[in-house]
């Protein structure tokens, strides 16, 4: 097999919580890991958050969608002007509207203007071509997570929990010969995560999360609000399956009655809960689950998970990973895909019925 010179792509990735953008290298040929490079985060300013945040459940076109989108195109070139020797950028851009089945997906930031901007081959829009094969455009990190367990040297299933504003699980044995063999893969949102967290803590407290799970962690989870919960229709669904951040907004109203600790702690259950829920999807138990994203570093979520999960449960730096890049990493190695014309997503990781190449790469004239 003629072996491919692997390219240093640089992702970005603006998530769920619109906390900002997060930015890393990643040398790879599109199917190995060589190397993982700098990083960098530039948070969104209070301005860029709000216009974001405005224009969030709103699609093309719509009333603050273009100013949404200039905040974000913004934001990215300024931090991904920061890098050098760069082959490739991978934008993945901020959803707003999240619809597989309806309207489909809009992520804002045109990859267009940031190949002008940056004068560099941006691959941008991977979930579009999903969402329009049947697929659920989302998530779209599991093809890297099986390089990731190929780099961390696992031969045998383990999980990959990315916490964010929203939960998503992805179930891998790297033992499979390719992403999208039979059984290398099963990937599906868990339930929302720290999002509803962040929504209660920020109304009630005026503050942007609960610090390390601290006011959760003081609280007692109310039981008949967490089985209600476990009651969704969601939870009745077979992956793959993905979520808009606003689809679990109802539970800010179930736990209003309570107090502030216990509201949380209510919500941290939830999070869970969801999770242990999603578990008995796996094929087979994993050797340990791997957490990634904000929420690892909320204590009262990390110690439900324990609890309520059979495995070993660690933060992905335990293997040598950076939970606060993976996702910008992710859409670095996808870049490179997309650029090689490799799979990007699979039946078993969003639901799609073909194995479909997304993304599209645009470059400076
Ligand atoms: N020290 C901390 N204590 C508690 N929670 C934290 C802490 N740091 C981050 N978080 C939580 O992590 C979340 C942000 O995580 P992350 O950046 O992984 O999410 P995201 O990428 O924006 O979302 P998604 O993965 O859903 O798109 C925030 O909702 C925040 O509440
Ligand atoms: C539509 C969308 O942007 N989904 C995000 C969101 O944030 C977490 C979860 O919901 C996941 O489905 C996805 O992001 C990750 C990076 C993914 O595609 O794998």
């Amino acid at each position: 097999m003629k072996l491919k010179r692997p390219l240093r792509a640089l992702g970005a990735m603006s998530g769920t919580s619109l906390d900002g953008v997060d930015a890393a290298v990643v040398e790879t040929d599109g199917e190995t890991i060589t190397r993982f490079g700098e990083t960098a985060y530039r948070p969104y300013s209070d301005a860029e958050r709000a216009l974001i945040r405005a224009a969030l459940g709103r699609w093309p076109g719509e009333p603050g969608v273009a100013e949404a989108a200039e905040a974000v195109e913004t934001a990215h070139a300024v931090v991904l002007s920061g890098f050098e020797g760069v082959d490739l950028v991978g934008f993945h851009g901020q959803t707003l509207a999240h619809e597989p089945r309806g309207r489909g997906t809009h992520q804002a930031g045109d990859g267009r203007v940031l190949a002008e901007v940056l004068g560099l081959p941006v691959a941008w829009d991977f979930r579009s071509a999903d969402v329009g094969l049947g697929g659920e455009g989302a998530p779209l990190a599991p093809f890297f997570h099986f390089a990731c367990a190929r780099w961390i040297g696992a031969d045998a299933p383990l999980a990959f929990l990315n916490f964010g504003g929203v939960g998503n699980l992805t179930w891998v044995d790297p033992s499979k010969p390719a992403p999208e063999a039979e059984g290398a893969l099963l990937a599906f949102d868990t339930g929302p995560a720290n999002a509803p967290i962040d929504d209660l803590v920020a109304a009630r407290l005026g503050l942007a999360r609960d610090e390390g799970g601290a006011l959760a962690a003081s609280g007692r989870a109310d039981a008949g609000i967490v089985a209600a919960f476990l009651d969704h229709t969601w939870f009745h669904r077979l992956p793959p399956k993905s979520l808009d951040r606003a689809d679990f907004a109802a539970l800010l109203d179930a736990v209003a009655p309570l107090a502030d600790a216990d509201a949380a702690a209510t919500l941290t259950a939830c999070a869970v809960a969801a999770v242990a829920r999603g578990m008995a999807h796996c094929p087979a138990p994993p050797g340990a689950v791997l957490v990634t994203g904000g929420g690892r570093h909320n204590a009262a979520l990390m110690a439900g998970l324990e609890d309520a999960l059979a495995c070993p449960v660690q933060p992905v730096e335990a293997v040598g990973l950076d939970g606060d890049m993976l996702e910008a990493q992710a859409f670095a190695y996808l870049a490179v895909r997309v650029a090689r014309g490799l799979p990007t997503s699979c039946r078993t990781t969003t639901g799609v019925p073909a194995t479909v190449g997304g993304g599209v790469i645009s470059t400076p004239d």
